[in-house]
């Protein structure tokens, strides 16, 4: 028989802890020590993420930061916990979910650390607590991109690999991603609260949120100066934001239930995601949603109904429903003018209030792409160095109607000419990014690293963070993506 291993003492890591989620009490969580995954061995990491915490890459690389974020050894300061929420999943009331695989660390330095994939909880239920090496580099790739897009997003410290079977669709290797975010909280935990008639545990997290990320709801007349409306009112143009980010550069979330919608208006749980190929707005990323209910380009129909049943959990605090209602219409027009600023820019345009001609071009240019099914990120690329420098042909050259795309320039150029001695132009190359993480790119990664070669996570990583910039030696993954790469099927399974 083995002889027991000896106790280790707690990581001390140079970080300020503060607990502020732990401190809510026992209502809200169920604390529980992350279970240790076996060998583990590093897969990626962000220094960008580890600046956050004020830890230099020489920090983030240490043997022992590996062990403590694979749950092998605990991390002094850490109160380890499962946090309670309930949520809509498909538009359907799924009751209790919680933090079935995911474990919140502590706070430090003001940020919540988070490992997800460290094992069962007492919200599992059905599943092993165990994320997939294939969706923690998902997770983690993507994060670190959304953040160097500009992005709303949590963020990703590093993941961590083991050869540990985990059953899915295939046999498949755990791994575990350390996430960090000022906050994890998400509509489904005030949905959990409000279901269950606890008002006093809703109003203690509703403030918790309000004084912590938005104070300004205390003093604001708006909305009859109803605090908890008025930050209603916040978070709806937090989330509008968020989506019109989301339209604006093509991305598809995938399962926007409720319980991955993040109280700070953060892109939360990356599962099935992607960044569209060719521009095709009715796209369905989610092998497992036939119907399409979260496509591409119902995401702001989604993200409002997910409000909608946010501000019904907040009814019982906000007292008034025609307030919740108020608060909830400011999504339409936020969302319309931050989609139609971020399209202008895209264009290198000005984006003027009343302007009539820019929402029926950016309308227009969209429908020509989904016509000759166009690559969305080549295109906006191949704009901007058309429009900084010329010619057009490259642009053109995307084109199956050229004569629709001549004329459509035409009418662009015209459009260019009555703003052309703005900055707009050359601001061009710094909105429309040359690197996205389309999901070749990651399943190539991936592949590499299920044979232990990191290098494509590295790589990619460094592309991602910076993805305006150019990368000479990385020229290939700007490219069109190889033809199989619309056969690849990402379902929910992770
Ligand atoms: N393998 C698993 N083991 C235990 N619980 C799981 C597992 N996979 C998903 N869950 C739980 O199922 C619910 C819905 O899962 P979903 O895929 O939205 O979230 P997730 O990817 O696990 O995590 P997060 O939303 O924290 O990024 C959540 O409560 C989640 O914790
Ligand atoms: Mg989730």
């Amino acid at each position: 028989m083995n002889a027991p291993h000896p106790p280790k003492l707690p990581l001390r890591l140079p970080l300020n802890w503060d607990n502020q989620f732990h401190q809510l009490g026992a209502a809200f969580y169920t604390q529980i020590a992350p279970q240790p995954l076996p060998e583990p061995y590093w897969v990626g990491r962000s220094p960008s993420a580890a600046a956050l915490l004020g830890l230099d890459a020489q920090a983030l690389a240490a043997p022992e930061l590996l062990q403590a974020l694979s749950g092998n050894l605990p991390l002094s300061g850490s109160q380890p916990l499962a946090s309670v929420y309930s949520g809509h999943q498909f538009g359907s009331w799924a009751g209790q979910l919680g933090d079935g695989r995911a474990i919140l660390l502590g706070e430090a330095n003001g940020w919540e650390i988070q490992l997800k994939g460290s094992g069962l909880t007492p919200y599992s239920r059905m599943g092993d607590g165990r994320a997939v090496l294939r969706s923690s580099i998902r997770e983690f790739l993507c994060s670190e991109a959304m953040f160097g897009l500009g992005i709303p997003t949590t963020r990703a410290l590093c993941v961590s690999g083991s050869d540990q079977p985990v059953a899915r669709e295939l046999l498949e290797t755990a791994a575990v991603v350390t996430r960090l975010a000022p906050s994890f909280i998400r509509f489904g935990h005030f949905e959990h609260f409000a279901s269950r008639r606890q008002h006093a545990e809703l109003k203690t997290l509703a403030d918790f949120v309000i004084d912590r990320f938005y104070p300004d709801c205390r003093s604001t007349p708006t909305l009859d100066g109803n605090v908890y409306a008025s930050w209603l009112q916040a978070v709806v143009q937090r989330t509008a934001v968020m989506v019109a980010h989301w339209q604006a550069v093509g991305f598809c979330h995938g399962v926007m239930n409720t319980d991955n919608m993040s109280i700070l208006g953060l892109t939360l749980d990356y599962g099935p995601f992607a960044f569209l190929d060719v521009f095709d707005p009715g796209h369905i990323c989610n092998h497992s949603d036939p119907h399409g209910r979260y496509a591409f380009d119902q995401q702001p129909e989604i993200a409002h109904w997910n409000l909608y049943a946010l501000a019904n959990a907040l009814l019982p605090l906000i007292g008034r429903p025609a307030l919740a209602e108020q608060a909830l219409d400011s999504f339409e027009p936020t969302f319309k003018r931050s989609y139609q600023q971020l399209m202008a820019a895209k264009l290198g345009l000005q984006a003027a209030e009343g302007d009539e001609q820019l929402p029926v071009l950016i309308r227009d240019t969209l429908a020509m792409l989904a016509q000759d099914r166009v690559d969305y990120s080549i295109f906006w690329r191949r704009l901007s160095h058309a429009r900084v420098s010329g010619p057009f042909e490259p642009v053109r050259d995307l084109f199956i109607d050229r004569v629709g795309f001549d004329t459509w320039l035409l009418r662009y150029q015209e459009l260019c000419a009555q703003s052309e001695k703005g900055p707009e132009a050359n601001l061009m190359l710094k909105v429309n990014p040359k690197y996205v993480l389309r999901n070749y790119l990651g399943e190539n990664a991936i592949e590499a690293a299920r044979h232990k070669d990191f290098s494509g996570v590295a790589n990619l990583l460094t592309l991602l963070l910076a993805p305006y910039d150019e990368h000479p030696a990385f020229e290939a993954l700007a490219g069109l993506p190889p033809d199989w790469a619309s056969q690849i099927s990402i379902s929910c399974s992770s």
